[in-house]
Formats: structure tokens, sequence, C-alpha cells
């Protein structure tokens, strides 16, 4: 659906975005993660057609971006970081002011903001005024801002900042229920939570460069730290560790009454198990999971957030 190759971006002396290439598949939900000032919204601003590049090309259903930008602009949709609605107009004003921008003829619109305003649950309170709205309501109407030319693509440019639990979780299952309805999703985020739970693909992006992409497990195995558990014991002589050794074939490490299992969290119940069998007795168990963050950290010595 969308191909990226050697697109760079700099602003005086900063390089934003430095020679980064992907490629993003129909229906899929693709995240960029990465922290603040790491080139995401260079990046989308870019493929939305909002922002030039320096070098590189972009092609959306095959169209080159620049030659074919009309054609472009009518296929992505692109929810802005940046709030953008009249405050004293009501959400179902500013929803005709943006679709009447696309041309859209007004029964066809009216209709659409009919359904749009249904998907993201607001539909009783389109009378109201933007400016009676909570943070997240107004994100959600933004997002409908963004639908009513029904693109086959959507750029969402951190779309869950500053918002409370139960509208992230609102967002998250209008972006499932449209992805379903086969429109590609562009996401970015610095929360490693949200493209965990959302994205079929994810690049990891820091100082303007791509440092890795693929599906989570692709990511994972990047990394050599692997899945373990570390069971704490009332008591552990050296002697409990050989007989588990019998027991498990599994790599552990001991550290007093403490033991590093080298497991995953799937086989949690064989080691438990072994401990039965040897009357040891479990005080407490963690699981130490290899997450995002994690890689994150592995592929650039830094913490993901600041
Ligand atoms: N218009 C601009 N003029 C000058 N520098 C800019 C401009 N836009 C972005 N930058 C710089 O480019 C770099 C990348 O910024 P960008 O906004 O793309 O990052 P980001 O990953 O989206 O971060 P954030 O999550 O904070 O939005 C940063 O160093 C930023 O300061």
């Amino acid at each position: 659906m969308i191909q990226v190759q050697n697109l760079s971006k700099s602003f005086q002396n900063v390089q934003a975005v430095n020679d980064i290439s992907f490629t993003i598949k129909k229906g899929e939900i693709f995240g960029f993660l990465g922290p603040n000032g790491a080139g995401k919204s260079t990046t989308l601003n870019m493929m939305s057609t909002i922002l030039k590049s320096d070098t590189g090309t972009i092609h959306i259903d095959g169209k080159n971006s620049i030659e074919n930008s009309k054609e472009c602009k009518h296929l992505i949709g692109v929810v802005p970081q940046e709030i953008s609605l009249y405050e004293d107009l009501s959400a179902y004003d500013n929803l005709l002011f943006w679709g009447d921008l696309y041309g859209i003829p007004s029964k066809i619109l009216k209709e659409r903001i009919h359904t749009t305003l249904e998907l993201i649950g607001l539909l009783d309170r389109k009378k109201d005024l933007i400016k009676t709205y909570s943070g997240g309501m107004k994100r959600r109407i933004n997002i409908a801002a963004a639908l009513l030319h029904h693109p086959k693509v959507l750029f969402m440019d951190e779309p869950t900042v500053g918002i409370d639990p139960q509208s992230r979780n609102h967002i998250f299952e209008v972006i499932e229920t449209l992805n379903k309805q086969g429109i590609t999703i562009v996401y970015t985020t610095h929360y490693m939570e949200e493209v965990e739970r959302l994205c079929d693909r994810i690049a990891i992006i820091d100082s303007g460069k791509i440092i890795a992409q693929g599906t989570q497990s692709q990511l994972k195995e990047l990394v050599q730290t692997k899945e373990s558990i570390q069971f704490e014991f009332d008591f552990l002589s050296e002697a409990n560790v050989n007989q588990l050794r019998k027991l498990l074939s599994y790599t552990m490490t001991q550290n007093k009454n403490k033991l590093l299992v080298e497991s995953t969290v799937k086989e949690l119940s064989n080691v438990i198990t072994a401990c039965n069998e040897l009357q040891l007795s479990i005080k407490d168990i963690q699981l130490n999971k290899v997450n995002l963050e994690a890689i994150f950290l592995n592929l650039t010595g830094k913490q993901l957030r600041d």
C-alpha cells in the first residue's frame, strides 16, 4: 500500500529524518515507535504530503506522492497531533466544515457524518460545542474529521496524548473497527503498550533512523535477552538446584534463595510442578518478559521515555 525509499529531511542543522526506507502492506496497522524528537511526525507529515522531503520517494497505492499529490491526498486521512477543531462550533458543524473542504456533496456528507459520529460513539453529543468536550472526545472528533472522505489509509500522529485511559481504549476500539473495514493504519507513538496492543508491524525510530522493523516476534528475536522467570524460595540449596536440573532442561542461575530460570511464561507450570516434586516452598515468582522497551534499550542504550 505504501512504499517509502531513502527518505530524508533536515531543518536548518537538524537531520530530522535520515535515509529511511520501509513498506506498509494493505490492511495492516503499522506503528512508528520512538522517543520525543525521533522523527516520527516529520516522517508522517512527508507521507501525508504536508511536508516536502529533501530526498527519497513515497508511493501510496502505486502513486508517487509528489507527481500524483492530488490523488494521494484523496487516498489518505490525517489525524494530526494537534487538535484541529473550531471550539465555538458544534461537533456536527466542525465535521460539515471538514467534509465540505473535501468537496463531499451535501446529502452524502450528512449521511457520512451520522455514520462516523456513530462509529466514534459521539452521535448523541453532535450538537454540543467542541469547547464543552473533554480532551478524549475532541480527539475522537479529530479522527472523525479524517474519515469523512473514506480514505484507504489513515495516518495517526500520537492520537492518545494527554487523554484518560477510557478515551484511549475507545480510540483503540475505533482503530480496530476501521482496520477490520480494510483501512490501512499508520500510527506513531512513544508508548510501547500501544504498539504492542495495536500494530501488526513496527518500525523503531531514533534520531531520524529506523533502527529495527518487523513484527513483534521478529523484533524480539533481535535481542539476546530471552524471557525468564525468577523464583524466590524460603530456602534453596545447591543440591536442590542440581535436582531441578535433572528434572528440567532450562538454563538456571542461582543467587542465594533466588533462581533465574530461562524459560518462557508458557512453561511456568513445568517449573512449578518440579518445585512441588522436590517440596521446595516458593515465596515469590517474577516474570521477566522481553518487551519493546527492553528492545529499544538494547538497540540504542537509551530509555524509550525520557
Ligand atoms: N519545523 C521544524 N523546524 C525545525 N526543527 C524541526 C521542525 N520539525 C521538527 N524538527 C526537529 O526535527 C526532529 C524530529 O522531530 P519530530 O517532530 O519529527 O519528532 P517526533 O518523533 O515526532 O517527536 P514528538 O513525539 O516530540 O512529536 C526534532 O529534533 C525536532 O526538533
